[in-house]
């Protein structure tokens, strides 16, 4: 038995069911990063959203979604908090939303460190410091006391990494967790989840496999709601078995393209129509 298994998972949304996710299945062991990619509206979110169990109302979802065996879908609210506070978690892209701009960011991750230690831990703020300066945050008593908008992009990211890991969830869940910032910082943040992430289970949703790529050793591919291939990551890279997998890889490699040649785009190499 996988840690996390998906089966068949099938979201559709309003009154129209409109089908966002198609009978999805993959399965993530206890330490394993899985990324998962494809283009804007392929349905990621979504799916990261339903293994939350934050889907809104509106949502119909279908198949199972497994956590050790236990079935998160139907689960009452109630339970599927108490996961999140100690099972999993999410870093989401743009952190401003994330952080509770009123709070200060110390208080914002001890409130996850008493959720998981209980209300009288008796060192909290040392905790909280001590999460701080290994997601890399020089200065962690000052940034404790700082509130989200006096830190910088990169800052308020490793903060909510720090957040995301200081229940110690056995999965944690990045959308897009590297969007939002510039090349550098970006890079940083790759390396510091690579490192976080190791020794537990994680999925990494992304557009960019450039950016997988630097995480994960596995990835699924999703497009229009469904997983057109998953595999080892270099050698999908190597060998992609659908087109619009060699489309994505293709336009990522613009280092290749001689000067004066038009960029690939996936239109080139995947076109709706040839989906069987
Ligand atoms: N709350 C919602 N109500 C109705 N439709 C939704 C809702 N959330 C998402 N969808 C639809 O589900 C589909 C998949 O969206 P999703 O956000 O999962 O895509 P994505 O691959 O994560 O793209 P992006 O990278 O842009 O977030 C889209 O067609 C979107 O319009």
């Amino acid at each position: 038995m996988s840690y996390l298994e998906v089966d068949d998972l099938t979201i559709s949304f309003g009154r129209r069911n409109i089908v966002a996710v198609d009978g999805v299945s993959f399965s993530v062991e206890r330490t394993e990063r899985l990324g998962i990619i494809g283009q804007s509206g392929s349905g990621k979110s979504v799916t990261a959203l339903a293994i939350m169990g934050l889907l809104p109302e509106h949502a119909h979802v279908t198949g199972s979604i497994r956590l050790e065996g236990t079935e998160l879908i139907g689960m009452p609210e109630r339970e599927l908090r108490h996961l999140r506070g100690n099972e999993l978690s999410m870093v989401f892209q743009e952190p401003m939303t994330a952080l509770d701009p009123t709070m200060r960011v110390g208080r914002q991750i001890g409130e996850v460190v008493a959720l998981h230690h209980g209300e009288h831990h008796g060192s909290i703020r040392g905790e909280v410091i001590e999460w701080l300066g290994r997601v890399g945050i020089r200065q962690p008593e000052r940034i404790a006391d700082s509130y989200p908008h006096e830190l910088s992009g990169g800052q308020r990211q490793r903060a909510l990494i720090a957040m995301a890991l200081a229940n110690r969830p056995g999965l944690v869940i990045c959308d897009e967790p590297t969007t939002a910032l510039d090349v550098l910082v970006q890079r940083q943040i790759l390396a510091l989840l690579r490192d976080e992430l190791a020794d537990r289970a994680s999925i990494f949703v992304s557009h960019d496999l450039a950016v997988v790529r630097e995480v994960c050793p596995r990835v699924a591919v999703m497009l229009d709601g469904r997983i057109v291939e998953t595999g080892d990551i270099e050698a999908l890279i190597e060998d992609p078995q659908h087109p619009y997998t060699r489309g994505l890889i293709a336009s990522a490699r613009i280092d290749r393209v001689a000067p004066g040649d038009r960029l690939p785009s996936v239109a080139d190499y995947y076109r709706p129509e040839e989906q069987a």
